[in-house]
């Protein structure tokens, strides 16, 4: 069995999942929510210790009342900070301020001063997805002097300043090592700021069966998604039998990225690849990796068709460049369009019709630049809410889209979307794009269809950057090209029946 997709809820979904549970619960949610946030601290603690709680004005701090009451019942030192009015406090949050008095607690109307051995825990139960504007005064000055403390910072729900629907910090932001996520897992966990401020994410469903209350408006990425496509492949297949990926790109001073792609695919196991660059001066062979065949772009276009077609990787943006993306839109074959492929696409209204409107599977991978120029809008809009702008390009080209970054967005034509959580910063140099689209293309060509192709490339993607960070012990400085034998080995775990898995080693590639 492969790990299974989580389910995400937005916002608005978590408020009806609420108004779903909450009636009749016993014990009420916010206990539940409270205990297993003291269930994760008394894991994190040991001896009897100073924890600090900030408390805010909604039931986020209400869950941490309860949780108060019950770390003080299991012998620690809890101080609350808590400065918003009792009176006004929501009826479950305002009875877990009553049993917390009533069982002899008191609140502090300001952040007491560090004792002098250290908090042993720092909680944040300010604020949770009721956060409606940016922090600031008082609750600014708290989140500020929290995020300094060295010890570690757990946040309810969500970390306080992060807007749960979209991942952006509104201003000043919680920074947690860990957060308890109630419910369900909520996407500005996963995107944009959301993996930075949130450390570690765990889920405490609060015995709740989400997807029995409501089905998930969507998920994260994980291998049970498209598990029925991995399989050792049979005995008796040959090169024809998986496929042939061709990559048009490589204008002149841009060969590096067509070669990434193509390298990438022929590691992943694709029957052939060939490579057709736009520089007419450029290579005939790649020393490195005989393996891939070179063309020249028009007589790939003009030949007989690939499996697979990955148009972009160093295409650049000349009138060739344009005749090479209408010519592929035209042609009956799964077609990923990256990098200038998609800069193309966005200078030509006709051209994002005719692609609208093409019968076969239809991939895009655009990064927040290229998303925004898709979407003639900007940078900083597309990133204001990256999977409502993924939702927008999928819907309106027909195509299946991923954009990329911090928590990469896939998005199908009808709606449906994923969030990605593999991948790690050292990734984030040149040629990485180029890689994932050789990935793809090789599925693609294999037979498996868009979404599969699309999720499960995008998910290697960052598996093999995880593993080669893991297994380099490097956080920064991952070279794109090294990425390829890294997917290799993480798709061939995947694709072993589980009695082999423990059998497959690897050393990673030599490093002096
Ligand atoms: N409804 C329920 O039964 C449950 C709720 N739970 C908790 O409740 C949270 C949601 O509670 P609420 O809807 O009360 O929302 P919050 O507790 O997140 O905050 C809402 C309060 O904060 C104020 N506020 C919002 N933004 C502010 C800002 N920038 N500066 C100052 N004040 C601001 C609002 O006016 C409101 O008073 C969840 O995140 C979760 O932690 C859990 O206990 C599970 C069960
Ligand atoms: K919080």
């Amino acid at each position: 069995m492969h790990a299974a997709p989580l389910p995400i809820y937005p916002v608005s979904a978590i408020r009806d999942l609420e108004a779903l549970a909450i009636p009749g619960a016993m014990p009420p949610l916010m206990e539940r929510a409270g205990e297993a946030a003291a269930t994760l601290a008394l894991s994190l603690l040991k001896t009897p210790a100073a924890v600090l709680i900030a408390c805010g004005p909604g039931n986020n701090g209400g869950d941490g009342f309860v949780m108060a009451r019950l770390l003080r019942d299991a012998g620690h030192a809890v101080h609350i900070a808590f400065a918003a009015d009792p009176e006004r406090l929501p009826a479950d949050a305002a009875s877990a301020h009553a049993a917390w008095l009533a069982a002899g607690g008191e609140t502090l109307p300001e952040l007491p001063p560090t004792p002098p051995g250290g908090w042993a825990l720092v909680v944040d139960a300010l604020f949770g997805i009721g956060l409606q504007r940016p922090l600031e005064g008082r609750y600014a000055e708290w989140i500020d002097s929290l995020n300094t403390q060295p010890c570690p910072r757990l946040a309810l729900d969500i970390p306080s300043g992060l807007d749960a629907d979209t991942g952006r910090c509104l201003g000043p932001c919680f920074a947690a090592t860990h957060t308890l996520s109630f419910i369900a897992l909520k996407p500005g966990l996963l995107t944009l700021d959301g993996p930075d401020q949130c450390g570690l994410v765990q889920v405490a469903a609060l015995g709740l069966d989400p997807q029995a209350l409501l089905p998930a408006p969507g998920h994260s990425i994980a291998p049970g998604l498209f598990e029925t496509r991995l399989r050792p492949r049979r005995r008796n297949s040959h090169k024809g039998s998986h496929g042939d990926v061709a990559v048009i790109g490589g204008a002149p001073g841009m060969v590096g990225a067509a070669l990434l792609a193509g390298r990438a695919a022929a590691s992943l196991g694709a029957g052939r690849v060939l490579v057709g660059l736009l520089d007419p001066s450029a290579l005939s062979v790649d020393p490195l990796r005989p393996e891939l065949m070179f063309r020249t772009a028009t007589a790939l276009l003009e030949g007989p068709l690939p499996n697979a077609l990955v148009v972009g990787p160093g295409l650049g943006q000349s009138d060739n460049a344009g005749r090479c993306v209408d010519q592929a839109i035209g042609l009956p074959v799964p077609l990923l369009l990256d990098a200038d492929a998609l800069n193309l696409l966005a200078l030509s209204a006709a051209r994002q019709e005719t692609l609208a409107r093409r019968q076969h599977p239809t991939l895009l991978t655009p990064h927040p630049a290229e998303a925004a120029r898709l979407l003639a809008c900007g940078t900083t809009e597309v990133q204001a809410d990256r999977l409502a702008a993924a939702r927008r390009i999928a819907r309106r080209l027909q195509a299946w889209v991923v954009l990329k970054g911090c928590g990469s967005i896939v998005a199908a034509p009808d709606g449906a979307w994923w969030i990605n959580s593999s991948g790690n910063p050292a990734m984030a140099t040149a040629g990485m794009g180029d890689v994932l689209s050789g990935l793809v293309g090789t599925l693609l060509a294999g037979g498996w269809n868009a979404g599969e192709a699309l999720l499960a490339g995008v998910h290697l993607h960052g598996c093999a950057g995880d593993h080669l960070s893991a297994t380099l012990n490097i956080d920064s400085g991952l070279l794109a090209d090294e990425m390829s034998t890294a997917a290799r080995h993480c798709f061939n775990a995947w694709i072993r029946p589980p009695t082999m898995r423990d059998t497959a080693t690897w050393d990673g590639p030599a490093h002096p």
